[in-house]
């Protein structure tokens, strides 16, 4: 008789969230227990980061499960940011997790009063367009604020990426490994948006950026 080990799917992905939380919190990306992780399950739930809890040290079994109405199934309270997570979702059907940080730079860039509401960051370089693409400014709410999620439903359907003003970006992206790639992207270019003010740096043609979208598609 055969003894066959039945590994639950959302083992691996549990373990991946907290695995990546760890990277992006040993890496200075966010800090204390600020910013938050989602993965969309095939069942249409949701495993979500808990509220409170710093990314750099999740337990995997501890992280919140919900099913496809929000309501949590096991593990601890959601993070206060459940709502717009599912906003976002709800706009973008091609979409597996979401990121949301407080990167340092990426907060600069959304307390900067002369930016671009319809796009705080411009194309300085391929991979941020291949990546990130246009970047809309939500207006500020309180963190957790409901109405942050009528805010974003507003702009997810157009953009897998959105920065929160006076707080952070949230990214979205076919799966976690996308997902955050692309948040590092962003910040990455907003420490060079920031290093480069001053300097009217030359940013990509609007040719050029739309060579590299009909190349290489974002979600
Ligand atoms: O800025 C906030 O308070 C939240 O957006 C956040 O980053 C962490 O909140 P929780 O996920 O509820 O811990
Ligand atoms: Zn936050």
């Amino acid at each position: 008789m055969s003894i066959h080990l039945h590994r639950h799917p959302q083992n691996s992905l549990r373990e991946q969230i907290s695995t990546l939380g760890k990277s992006l919190f040993d890496r200075g990306l966010t800090m204390g227990s600020s910013g938050n992780i989602s993965v969309r399950l095939d069942d249409g739930g949701w495993l979500m980061t808990p509220t409170n809890a710093c990314l750099g040290r999740l337990d995997p079994a501890r992280l919140s499960h919900l099913d496809n109405s929000g309501q949590l199934i096991s593990g601890d309270k959601p993070t206060k940011e459940q709502f717009l997570h599912m906003a976002m979702y709800e706009e973008r059907p091609q979409s597996g997790a979401i990121v949301h940080l407080h990167s340092t730079h990426s907060v600069a860039v959304s307390c900067l009063p002369e930016v671009d509401p319809c796009d705080c960051i411009p194309p300085l370089t391929a991979y941020y367009v291949m990546r990130v693409g246009k970047l809309p400014l939500v207006p500020y709410y309180i963190p957790g604020d409901p109405k942050l999620g009528d805010a974003v439903r507003g702009l997810a359907g157009k953009h897998s990426a959105v920065l929160l003003a006076n707080h952070g970006p949230v990214v979205a992206g076919k799966n976690l490994e996308a997902a955050v790639y692309a948040t590092e992207e962003l910040e990455e270019t907003a420490k060079l948006y920031l290093l480069l003010r001053g300097e009217n740096p030359r940013g990509l043609t609007q040719e050029q950026v739309a060579e590299l979208e009909a190349r290489f598609p974002r979600d």
